[in-house]
């Protein structure tokens, strides 16, 4: 993959970039990028990571290899009708745009290889889980490519395209989750007196520890939590509180709504 423009310039973007360029999955100057107004945004990203900008007359778009797809779902018409006249035939698209499906960039770039991904922000330090599903156009170069570059934000799997909406709310959203547990986790301690600095350290290492107790003994979950929890132990008392507020009802309907929001995303689009 020679060249990769970027269209949208904001934190996915951001993080796409420097996962790619930071694992040193491509050539810093070979990645480009561009947004609708923002030159000082360009700028900067150019400053941190090394690459480079698209100028007015946009000429990169014409030999650009792949163009990645980084607005978000309300403008997805507009830059298809800006950047469709400028593509050749032979670029290929990924998008990281929620919601937005195969079929509607089919139509508004024509039938070329076209990627639709869900990465999440953690390819910022090269740890997304992402998505991905490809229509038939994309051929086993592409698909090895688009791995190898989605690889290098961390782990990617392929998935059938409509359980995309259910990666967008599980893994896309999911940063968000955990940083909301880790808020309450942390208002809690603190309110019974530890340091935020404590507490803040206590957390981070009880998260990371627990997801590497998950990778790396393939225990069940469910296993785990019962090693935790003694018989009529601190951990009982804790679960128990979370069961009586119906925590995993919760949770679902969490997924279910964020699931939905993406098909709505979609659908508007
Ligand atoms: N933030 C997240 O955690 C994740 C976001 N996404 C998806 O990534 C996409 C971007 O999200 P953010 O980076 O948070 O949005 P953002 O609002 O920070 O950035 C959007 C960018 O698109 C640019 N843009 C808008 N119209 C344009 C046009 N006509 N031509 C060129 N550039 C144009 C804007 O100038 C801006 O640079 C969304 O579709 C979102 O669904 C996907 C996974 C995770
Ligand atoms: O909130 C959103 O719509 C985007 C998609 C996944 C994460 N952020």
């Amino acid at each position: 993959m020679e060249t990769v423009v970027f269209v949208g310039a904001g934190s996915m973007a951001e993080a796409v970039i420097a996962g790619i360029v930071e694992q040193g999955a491509i050539e810093p100057h070979n990645v480009y990028v561009m947004n609708k107004s923002d030159d000082e945004r360009l700028f900067s990203l150019q400053q941190k990571y090394g690459i480079s900008i698209v100028c007015k007359e946009r000429k990169i778009m014409r030999t650009a290899d792949l163009i990645v797809l980084a607005t978000k779902p309300k403008d997805i018409h507009q830059v298809m009708a800006d950047i469709h006249p400028l593509l050749s035939d032979d670029a290929a698209i990924l998008s990281v745009i929620a919601g937005v499906s195969i079929a509607t960039m089919e139509e508004g770039l024509g039938k070329r290889p076209i990627a639709r991904s869900m990465p999440n922000t953690s390819a910022t330090i090269g740890k997304s889980a992402t998505g991905v599903a490809m229509n038939s156009t994309v051929d086993e170069t592409m698909r090895q490519h688009v791995l190898r570059l989605l690889g290098a934000i961390g782990l990617v799997k392929e998935v059938e395209e409509d359980d995309l909406h259910t990666v967008t709310a599980l893994s896309g959203s999911g940063p968000a989750y955990v940083y909301y547990l880790a808020e309450a986790l942390e208002e809690a301690a603190t309110s019974k007196g530890l340091s935020p600095d404590v507490a803040r350290s206590l957390i981070i290492q009880t998260l990371e520890g627990a997801a590497a107790m998950l990778k790396q003994t393939g225990i069940e979950p469910a296993e785990l939590r019962e090693n935790v929890t003694s018989p009529n132990g601190t951990t009982a008392a804790g679960l128990q509180a979370l069961e009586e507020r119906s925590f995993k009802a919760i949770i679902g309907e969490c997924i279910e709504k964020a699931a939905a929001r993406s098909r709505e995303l979609g659908a508007q689009s």
